[in-house]
C-alpha cells in the first residue's frame, strides 16, 4: 500500500487560485501533489505545459488554472484563448500520451442563460461572452482528445482568498452605506472548498476501483457540480452581510442587470442540475447558503 501511495503523482495548475489553492490541501493523502503555480507552468505557454508534464511523469492531472477575468477577456480574446482553449487540449493530449486521466473545471458561463429551470449537461451550450466561448473550447478540446477525462462545470466560486463576490461585498460593504447588486442574475454560489473536497473524494473513489482505467473510461464526461439551491447576486450579497460580522451592515438594493452595465453579457439563469454527480458519485455539495456559513467561520 505505501508503495501504491509512492507511485501516484498527482499534478494541480493554478495552486494560487481559489480552487487550485483548496485543491492542493484537499488532495493531500491520496498522492505526492506537486503543486504548480504560473511561474512553473504557464498555459499560456503550449510547449512549456508538454516539457513540464513530461518531467513530471504524474499518474492523475487537476487543472483548475484559467482565465477567469469574465470584463477582460472581452478585450484580450487571443489570451484567453490559449489558457482556457488551447492549453486543456494540450494537457488532454499529454494525458493520453501518459494514459492519465485529466480533471478539467468549466462554467455555467458556457449556456445562454435563457432556459427555464436547470441546465442538465447534455443541454445545447450557446456562450454569451469571450470568457464563456474559451471555457467551452476547452472542454470540447478535451473531448476530442480521446484521454479519460472529469470536467466539473461550476458557478459563482468564491472563498477566504482571491478575487469573487464575498470579499467584494465584505470590502465595499464596509466602506459604504448602500451598495447596488443585480438581482435578476440566479445562480448558485459555489465555496472553493466544496469543489475541492468533492473532487477529492472522486479521486479516492478512483483510487479504491479495481480497474482503475475502466474506472475513468466508463465515467468520463461533463459533470455538473455546484451548490445546492439557488440564489441571485443580490440574494447573496445579502446573505453575506447576514451572517458577517460587521457592526454597521449597509443597505443593499436591488437593481437590474440593465442597471449595472458591463463589456461582456452574462447569463440571467445560470442554474444547474446536480443529479448526474449524484448519481454518478453519491456526492452532493450542500446548499450554498450552509456552505456560505462554514466559509465565513473558516
Ligand atoms: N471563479 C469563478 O467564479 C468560477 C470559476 N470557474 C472555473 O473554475 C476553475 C477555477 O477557478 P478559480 O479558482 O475561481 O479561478 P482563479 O481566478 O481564482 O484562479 C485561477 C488561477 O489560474 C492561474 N492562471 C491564470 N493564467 C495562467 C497562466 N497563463 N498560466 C498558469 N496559471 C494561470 C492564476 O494564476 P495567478 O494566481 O498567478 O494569477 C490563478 O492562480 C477555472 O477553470 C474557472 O474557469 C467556473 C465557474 C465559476
Ligand atoms: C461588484 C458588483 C457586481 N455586481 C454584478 C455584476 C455582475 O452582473 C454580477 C457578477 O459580478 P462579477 O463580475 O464579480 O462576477 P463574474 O466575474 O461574472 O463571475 C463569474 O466568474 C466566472 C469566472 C464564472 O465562471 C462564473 O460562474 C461567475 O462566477 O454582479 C453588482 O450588481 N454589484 C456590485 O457591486
Ligand atoms: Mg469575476
Amino acid at each position: 500500500m505505501s508503495l501504491e501511495h509512492e507511485r501516484r503523482t498527482i499534478l494541480v495548475t493554478g495552486v494560487n487560485g481559489q480552487v487550485g489553492f483548496a485543491l492542493t490541501r484537499a488532495l493531500q493523502g491520496l498522492g505526492r501533489v506537486v503543486a504548480a503555480d504560473r511561474s512553473m507552468l504557464d498555459l499560456s505557454n503550449l510547449e512549456q505545459i508538454r516539457s513540464v508534464v513530461r518531467e513530471v511523469r504524474p499518474t492523475l492531472i487537476v487543472n483548475p488554472a484559467a482565465y477567469t477575468s469574465v470584463d477582460k477577456a472581452e478585450s484580450e480574446p487571443d489570451l484567453a484563448m490559449t489558457i482556457n482553449g488551447q492549453a486543456p487540449g494540450v494537457l488532454a493530449d499529454e494525458a493520453k500520451r501518459l494514459n492519465i486521466p485529466l480533471i478539467h473545471y468549466s462554467t455555467d458561463y458556457v449556456f445562454n442563460g435563457e432556459k427555464d429551470g436547470e441546465y442538465v449537461e447534455s443541454d445545447p451550450t450557446d456562450p454569451q461572452n469571450v470568457y464563456g466561448r474559451t471555457k467551452l473550447f476547452g472542454e470540447q478540446a478535451i473531448a476530442a482528445s480521446g484521454a479519460n477525462y472529469l470536467i466539473f462545470r461550476t458557478s459563482w466560486v468564491y472563498g477566504r482568498r482571491g478575487k469573487n463576490m464575498l470579499l467584494t461585498m465584505l470590502r465595499i460593504g464596509a466602506e459604504r452605506e448602500e451598495l447596488n447588486v443585480v438581482a435578476d442574475q440566479i445562480g448558485a454560489p459555489t465555496w472553493s472548498n466544496t469543489i475541492a473536497m468533492l473532487t477529492a473524494h472522486v479521486v479516492a473513489q478512483a483510487l479504491a476501483s479495481q480497474d482503475q482505467k475502466s474506472w475513468w473510461h466508463q465515467r468520463s464526461g461533463v459533470y455538473h457540480l455546484s451548490a445546492g439551491g439557488a440564489t441571485s447576486w443580490h440574494g447573496f450579497a445579502s446573505a453575506i452581510f447576514e451572517l458577517s460580522q460587521l457592526d454597521r451592515r449597509p443597505v443593499v438594493k436591488q437593481i437590474s442587470t440593465a442597471e449595472y452595465p458591463t463589456p461582456a453579457k452574462r447569463p440571467a439563469n445560470s442554474r444547474m442540475s446536480n443529479e448526474k454527480l449524484v448519481r454518478v458519485f453519491g456526492l452532493r455539495a450542500p446548499d450554498w447558503r450552509e456552505a456560505l456559513r462554514l466559509c465565513m467561520i473558516d
